[in-house]
């Protein structure tokens, strides 16, 4: 991936940071790479994620997934770090494998998921890093059973991939079920480039060799300064722009099959860096929808924010046809590719008029290579910027309190957490 961060120069915005800030920050950065290769070279907690692109086996999760190569259809149950990478590389590039991911209990979008689908012709990618997940096993539960009740034996059409002990492992053993093991040391919003990610690209036909190598390329690009990697330097900045009161950051793809990677993102952001009263709230919007929707407020609304366009530099075309409607006969000298690089670049610098601070993450087009480059690329920023707020990027313990409360209301067990529900203050304003 290629950065632009001369928007968010104090010349040009602010909040915005100097070019001498950013120089000073250098320091820091180099000694947070000095950490991030050796937490690699340890393979320790977290950052053996950065090592993925060497450590996946594409063979492994190509032979994983043989059984059900032929399916029309993969629904993938898992939620978070188990659905959003592998969602964003499906989402991204055209497959004639309809995918599903079931990432969320709302019964009635469940139900008409399974309604629909030709559960015959369907496979079933289970992930959770833990096995326990309530809602992944929940919904794991409830396709199972329509695929029994549809006469489909699920034992033959499910690939599960999950840790190395758990509940979910246990039910692959029992069942003789293709699994693979989500690698040790790899949180699951960081897991993007392994098993977790990549099952669903395999069953889909992608290049994972290509993912993996646009991975490793950019893996390459990890270097002491700011200036000279890509990664650092949006890392670097979106932190300075913190500091400096850009609180949120809207991730803006201009590429409608880029929309879920800002899903992806958000969660990668927000659990890694949202911690110890720190951290900067992801923000989800696309263009060029959200030019006539969110627009307004990134360009005159608080200087709270920093926007990041994410865009491909080629894609493919469409021509605008010609019309005898004299206003609108600029539209069809042009074609659907060149509008959307005009509003991109009109948005871009109507921010920058009005000195809202922007950056520019370009790719060169989506494909596996340039998304395995981008997946990466965002998650070596997200560890930079995790080492210069000094959080545990690694960690997401605030989670587990809601988490312990669902299980305690569903008798799951005994859990302080669940009383607290009961204790909610109430002002009620009632029809
Ligand atoms: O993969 P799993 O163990 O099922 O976890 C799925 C997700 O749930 C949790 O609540 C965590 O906050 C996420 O980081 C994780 O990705």
């Amino acid at each position: 991936m290629h950065v632009d961060i001369g928007n968010a120069l104090a010349s040009v915005a602010s909040p915005g940071v100097s070019r001498e800030s950013l120089e000073r920050l250098d320091d820091q950065v180099a000694d947070a790479h000095e950490r991030i290769e050796r937490g690699m070279a340890n393979a320790d907690h977290g950052y053996e994620s950065l090592n993925l692109p060497q450590r996946t086996d594409p063979d492994e999760i190509r032979a994983a997934v043989e059984p059900v190569a032929d399916a029309e259809a993969l629904l993938t149950v898992g939620i978070g770090g188990s659905s959003l990478g592998a969602a964003t590389i499906a989402n991204a590039l055209d497959s004639d494998t309809e995918t599903v991911f079931l990432d969320n209990v709302d019964p009635e979008w469940v139900t008409a998921h399974l309604d629909r689908l030709p559960l015959e012709n369907t496979a079933i990618n289970v992930v959770s890093r833990s096995g326990t997940t309530a809602e992944t096993l929940a919904n794991f539960l409830i396709v199972r059973e329509a695929f029994e009740s549809a006469g489909v034996d699920w034992t033959e059409r499910t690939i599960v991939t999950t840790g190395e002990s758990g509940p979910l492992r246990d039910l692959a053993t029992r069942h003789d079920l293709p699994s693979l093991k989500v690698p040790d040391g790899v949180p699951g919003r960081f897991s993007a480039l392994s098993a977790v990610g990549l099952v669903a690209a395999a069953v889909c036909g992608h290049d994972l060799e290509a993912l993996l190598e646009g991975a490793a390329a950019e893996a390459e690009t990890l270097t002491g300064s700011l200036f000279e990697c890509p990664a650092y330097a949006y890392g670097a900045t979106t932190y300075a722009l913190d500091q400096r009161g850009a609180g949120t950051n809207a991730v803006m793809p201009y590429a409608e099959s880029l929309e879920t990677s800002a899903e992806w993102f958000a969660q990668l952001w927000a659990e890694s860096l949202g911690k110890d009263d720190l951290g900067q709230t992801p923000a989800r919007a696309l263009g060029v929808t959200d030019q006539h929707s969110q627009l307004q407020l990134y360009r005159a609304g608080p200087r709270d924010k920093l926007v990041t366009f994410v865009t491909p530099r080629e894609g493919p075309d469409r021509p605008i046809p010609e019309t005898d409607v004299e206003d609108l006969a600029y539209l069809g000298d042009a074609t659907l590719g060149e509008l959307l690089d005009a509003e991109f670049e009109a948005t871009e610098a109507s921010l920058a008029a009005a000195r809202r601070p922007n950056v520019r993450v370009e790719i060169e087009r989506v494909d596996e290579y340039e998304l395995g480059g981008l997946l990466y690329g965002m998650e070596a920023a997200c560890v930079l910027a995790g080492e210069l707020y000094g959080v545990n990027t690694f960690e997401q313990p605030a989670v587990e309190w809601a988490k312990k409360a669902t299980r305690g209301l569903l008798g799951g067990g005994e859990f302080e957490e669940a009383e607290a529900v009961a204790e909610k203050t109430e002002l009620r304003v009632e029809r």
